[in-house]
């Protein structure tokens, strides 16, 4: 079984609450992107500055600054590199870190890039070190050096590139060596959505899949989307097969709420391993501190699979914190399971641990 939320595109994961791409994502994903940023969701300020860099090249006849894309997966990487060359109005080429085994590669596709087109290259940071050192040349001189034979006979011919846009994507910012960093001359830092938003994300989706909903149904399903336009997309499908299954085809409130209890996606986004992993902290270990590998046994789980898949959501939804001690659960975890914390922990020495030094 794999829960790993960040592995490749390749792995399918098996969770209806997983962030990254499983193959029926990939297969509508392409009829759901918005194609300008006018129909891009939310992201306010990241629109509004790539609009000025865009419009300012746009207007100065030239190519685009190299673009930067972090954040988590799921939130529109891709979808704004195709933005990008849209309202460029320029070609788009797509690869990806991992596909880039040695500089040869790079230099390949650098070389035949057209003028003023895009490139994407998604998981920026997991390109390899000798692409990395060619990358910057290309970014900063269109230029790479292409070396031709082996040995001391080896010679590096240098090679002129048409002016082209980079854009990177990384769900891990900080992993980037500051030198390629400090070649984007933008950067789009990509935040979770507001519920808000991503209801008006699940109310375009309907719309081009021919789903009819009601604004409850969507506030419902965007409620449960851990911000994240993907799941949004992915619960709203599921949703939807319910309501044709089960009812007339139309996403009320009611339906939404059926039809995520039977996919176990609770009002919060929580599905069966999150509630699991919760479940035990505070039934078993009484809100904690707890060590990982005691919880992990508990929940029959890996380590891994609790600390990597479960504990990111639960941490940011403030349900559960890593504690030098172990990790507690907060007052707002007891309220989600409706349980009443014990007198010892709520006002004693669990929450000095907690908050103190
Ligand atoms: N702002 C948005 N408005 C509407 N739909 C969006 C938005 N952002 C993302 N989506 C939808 O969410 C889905 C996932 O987006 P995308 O593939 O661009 O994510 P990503 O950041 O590239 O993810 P990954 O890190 O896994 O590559 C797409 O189908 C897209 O339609
Ligand atoms: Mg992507």
């Amino acid at each position: 079984m794999n829960w790993d939320d960040t592995t490749d595109e390749s792995t399918a994961p098996e969770r209806l609450v997983a962030a990254s791409a499983d193959g029926e994502d990939q297969a509508v994903e392409a009829a759901l992107r918005p194609k300008d940023l006018g129909e891009f969701i939310g992201q306010e300020k990241v629109r509004e500055q790539l609009d000025l860099v865009l419009r300012a090249a746009r207007a100065r006849g030239a190519t685009a600054d190299h673009v930067l894309l972090s954040g988590a997966p799921g939130l529109g990487k891709t979808t704004l590199s195709m933005i990008i060359a849209a309202e460029m109005e320029a070609p788009i080429r797509i690869t990806s870190g991992p596909a880039i085994q040695h500089a040869g590669d790079l230099a390949a596709i650098l070389s035949s890039l057209q003028e003023g087109e895009v490139l994407f290259l998604d998981e920026i940071h997991r390109m390899s070190r000798p692409a990395e050192e060619m990358l910057y040349m290309a970014m900063e001189d269109f230029r790479v050096d292409v070396i031709v034979g082996k040995g001391p006979g080896a010679t590096a011919i240098p090679l002129e590139l048409p002016p082209f846009t980079l854009v990177g994507a990384t769900t891990r910012a900080g992993l980037l060596p500051p030198p390629l960093r400090d070649r984007f001359g933008f950067t789009a830092h990509m935040e979770f959505y507001e519920p808000a938003e991503l209801q008006r994300v699940i109310h375009r989706s309907a719309n081009l899949l021919d789903v009819e909903i009601g604004a409850e149904g969507a506030a419902e399903i965007a409620g449960r989307s851990r911000g994240t336009p993907r799941i949004a997309n992915r619960l709203l499908r599921r949703v939807r097969d319910y309501a044709q299954v089960k009812a007339d085809g139309i996403i009320t409130r009611d339906i939404a709420q059926a039809a995520l209890k039977v996919y176990e996606v609770d009002a919060r986004g929580l599905d069966r391993l999150d509630r699991g992993v919760l479940e035990a902290l505070l039934k078993l270990f009484g809100g904690g501190p707890v060590g990982l590998s005691t919880l992990a046994v508990a929940v029959g789980e890996e380590r891994e699979t609790v600390e990597e898949v479960a504990e990111p959501f639960l941490v940011r939804e403030g349900l559960l914190a890593r504690t030098p001690r172990g990790r507690v659960a907060t007052p707002a975890a007891w309220a989600h399971l409706g349980l009443t914390p014990p007198r010892s922990t709520t006002g004693g020495s669990g929450q000095q641990d907690l908050f103190g030094a």
